[in-house]
């Protein structure tokens, strides 16, 4: 097991078989004057469980996904830690050390990932069934073309699209709906861990929030765990099961997702938190749950808490998003 990251990570391990260790993983860049993007990062992932990783733009975020995912590229060095994915089936596979045909199996199989502005990556002018099917082809060179097809057709229908699709082509379909395609193509090969780098960020918040419930769905459905990153905090506390606050590459605080938002122990965590009004106005619920409190229904009334915002805090001050 890995040494927790700092004190505050110490009640937040994570309960359950962990599907990926992050120990002591630390990347520049080698620019002129080397920026120390990820600074002695140790992280470990449950199975099945969604981890929000949150913090300001620059402070290291999607340089950790991309070592874990192996796509870094100079100047960017891995200058020391050691990420090591732990199967299923029971075996170990080093991160830090696979190469070659070996990483680009591994890719895809047991860890996908889904980028911002991923659904900009699909090939214009290759229809949406060719590019679910050439993932097959790619990685399970021995299945049959009519097995491709069919499961093509049913990877659609499971993240929301209907199968019907198929033949059109991206731009034929809305930002939402491409970006659903590449989470099908993630999802394809039925990997253990997902990584998600603002997948939903470039689309309005309904077509946002659909995906997100999908996504979620998916996952208690197939059983893979979701490394989540954004830097919008009221999201991922709605998703995430734990949450990993990063700051100047560190990171500072991780927490389940309730105690960060209820009992935040670091003064940054605090900061972020309060920059973000929806989470401490009346419509706060609405942001944390999905379900809106203000306004009268079945659903109202359900309770939530309030951040501990330190001692000049007055609890009473939000009272109504508590009623
Ligand atoms: N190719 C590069 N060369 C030099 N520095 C880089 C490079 N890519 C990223 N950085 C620096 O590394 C640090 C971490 O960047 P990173 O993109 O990982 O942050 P982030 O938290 O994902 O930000 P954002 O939310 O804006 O995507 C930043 O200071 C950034 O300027």
């Amino acid at each position: 097991m890995t040494a927790p990251t700092t004190d505050r990570a110490r009640g937040a391990a994570p309960t359950g078989p962990v599907v990926l260790t992050i120990d002591d993983v630390s990347v520049d860049y080698l620019v002129d004057e080397p920026v120390h993007a990820v600074r002695n990062v140790s992280l470990e992932l449950a199975r099945g469980e969604v981890l929000g990783l949150a913090g300001e733009s620059g402070c290291g975020k999607s340089t950790l996904a991309y070592a874990v995912t192996r796509l870094l590229k100079p100047p960017a060095l891995v200058t020391g830690g050691r990420i090591e994915f732990h199967s299923r089936e029971g075996y170990a596979v080093d991160l830090t050390a696979i190469r070659g045909e070996d990483l680009r199996q591994f890719r895809w199989d047991k860890v996908a990932m889904v980028f911002q502005g991923a659904m900009n990556s699909l090939n214009p002018v290759i229809n949406v069934q060719a590019q679910l099917e050439d993932v097959f082809s790619t990685h399970r060179p021995e299945m049959k073309k009519a097995e491709r097809r069919r499961r093509a057709g049913e990877l659609l229908e499971r993240v929301g699209v209907d199968r019907a699709r198929l033949k059109a082509f991206p731009h034929e379909l809305s930002g939402g709906m491409r970006q659903r395609v590449m989470i099908a193509m993630a999802l394809a090969l039925e990997p253990q861990v997902l990584i998600m780098d603002e997948p939903t960020t470039a689309l309005d918040v309904v077509v946002q929030r659909e995906i997100l419930d999908e996504i979620t769905r998916l996952r208690d459905e197939l059983g893979f765990a979701v490394v989540f990153i954004t830097h919008d905090l009221p999201l991922l506390l709605e998703i995430s099961d734990r949450i990993a606050v990063m700051k100047e590459g560190r990171i500072v605080e991780l927490a389940d997702a309730r105690t960060l938002y209820t009992r935040p122990q670091h003064e940054y965590t605090r900061t972020l938190l309060s920059s973000f009004p929806s989470l401490t106005g009346e419509r706060g619920a609405f942001v944390r749950t999905g379900v809106d409190t203000t306004v009268p229904g079945p659903a109202a009334g359900r309770s939530t808490e309030e951040p501990d915002q330190g001692p000049d805090h007055d609890p009473d001050e939000h009272e109504e998003a508590d009623a």
